[in-house]
């Protein structure tokens, strides 16, 4: 069979959300921000908190190795800590409270008001991400969130510091403009640090 169409399709539409994010400055600007934000919370000695279901997970635990090993070039660690690897907490956790809490639990155990939040979601209304973010605000722990679709939950209640939406109400398209955003804030926090 050939799937050339298919795949050439598939590249057009990624590309498409990328462009549609290059020429929207709100987000540009978002992501600007975000970047300042890691940067002068490691310069105080903060640490970076990351967390997502699915796919996301995966990319919690992708920029959390990009911060703690090294992205660009080799230099200090930086301390970033995915909340979604442990499964005796998480299984902990959902079994004895629910799973909604599973993120929030372990803010509560190890986050500061010094330190960031990152929640990675493509619709904004996954509960754990939602409680998570509710916690923080509580707190003072500031948050950035990766969002999409309409923004779910956490754009219609506030939820997140610098709560960035990707443009696409397709799950996987927002996925890949997030990682590109997840990489360029790894790139800045290297590049400002060192
Ligand atoms: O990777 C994918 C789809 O590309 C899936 O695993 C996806 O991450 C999961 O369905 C998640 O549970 C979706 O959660 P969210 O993005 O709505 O917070
Ligand atoms: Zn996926």
């Amino acid at each position: 069979m050939n799937h050339l169409d298919y795949i050439k399709n598939e590249f057009i539409e990624s590309v498409k959300v990328k462009e549609a994010v290059l020429n929207n400055p709100k987000i540009l600007n978002q992501i600007n921000d975000a970047a300042n934000l890691l940067v002068e919370t490691y310069q105080k000695g903060g640490r970076i908190f990351l967390a997502g279901n699915g796919g996301s997970a995966a990319d919690a635990q992708h920029l959390a190795g990009e911060l703690v090993s090294k992205f660009y070039f080799d230099r200090k660690a930086l301390s970033a800590i995915a909340l979604t690897t442990d499964t005796s907490i998480l299984t902990a956790i959902g079994n004895d409270f629910d799973y909604n809490y599973i993120f929030k639990r372990q803010l509560e155990a190890h986050a500061t008001p010094h330190d960031v939040f990152i929640g990675i979601t493509t619709s904004g209304n996954s509960k754990n991400i939602v409680e998570a973010l509710k916690y923080a605000k509580e707190i003072g722990l500031k948050s950035v969130v990766f969002n999409g679709k309409d923004g779910g939950i956490i754009s219609k209640e506030n939820l997140g510091t610098i709560n960035i939406v990707i443009p696409s109400p397709i799950t996987p398209r927002i996925q890949e403009s997030h990682l590109v955003i997840g990489h360029t804030l790894c790139a800045i926090v290297e590049k400002v640090l060192f």
